[in-house]
């Protein structure tokens, strides 16, 4: 029998955690370098940009030579933007028992917050697309406060915004180190899917309490 929590709250990382935003987030890259010029990329390559938010994306996209010119950079992210607004969801999928999930978490009188580097003009439009945004109780996106993942402060910020009694009332699901290290900094214990993107990092080599295969699983990880 695995080790089970008392979590009165549960924080979710959103890309490839909760919803595989992969091939809107392809689309709109490649978009970004036909637009500028360069050659697209393929999914797996964005796969692994996929993590610090949008601002690296965007940066590891171009490739360090063209993203050395600050100007160009910031062109292809408002070109970026401009992009990612359009097919943000058209593509995007719930992961397996996502949604099932959620609604158990619900139930259970958990309390449920988003925790997602992603910027917040393409957070909330995807949740609701998703037809989950009313799970939680709090989003927290890359550009609410000065600092991403892995600087638990988005983590903080959550738990406050829930009014949770301190980190060890909760637990954290993510896909990748910045999930990992932000919640490990307020010893919290965080659950790695196996499934997501982790930056191109293989999940098995970042320390958590334990990976998760499919989300429901963490159910039997909570008492
Ligand atoms: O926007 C990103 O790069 C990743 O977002 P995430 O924190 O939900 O994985
Ligand atoms: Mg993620």
């Amino acid at each position: 029998m695995p080790e089970r929590y008392a979590a009165e709250v549960v924080l979710f990382d959103l890309d490839g955690t909760l919803v595989d935003t992969l091939p809107d987030l392809t689309e709109a890259a490649n978009r970004t370098l036909v637009e500028l010029g360069l050659p697209p990329r393929t999914q797996g390559e964005i796969a692994t940009f996929v993590g610090q938010g949008i601002g690296e994306l965007v940066r590891r996209a171009l490739g360090a030579a063209v993203a050395a010119d600050s100007a160009r950079l910031e062109t292809a992210l408002q070109v970026f933007r401009r992009h990612y607004a359009q097919v943000n969801g058209n593509d995007s999928r719930l992961y397996p028992g996502a949604l099932e999930t959620l609604e158990t978490l619900r139930d259970a009188g958990r309390k449920l917050a988003v925790v997602t580097n992603k910027a917040s003009q393409f957070t909330l439009p995807l949740l609701e697309r998703m037809g989950i945004l009313s799970y939680f109780a709090a989003v927290v996106s890359g550009d609410t406060l000065p600092v991403k993942k892995p600087d638990p402060a988005m983590l903080r910020y959550a738990l406050t915004q829930l009014g949770a009694s301190s980190p060890i009332a909760a637990v954290m699901v993510g896909d990748s180190r910045n999930d990992a290290l932000a919640a490990r900094a307020l010893e919290m214990p965080v659950f790695l899917v196996t499934y997501g993107y982790s930056e191109g990092q293989p999940i098995h080599e970042v320390p958590c309490t334990a990976y998760l295969e499919s989300l429901p699983e963490v159910l039997n990880f909570l008492a």
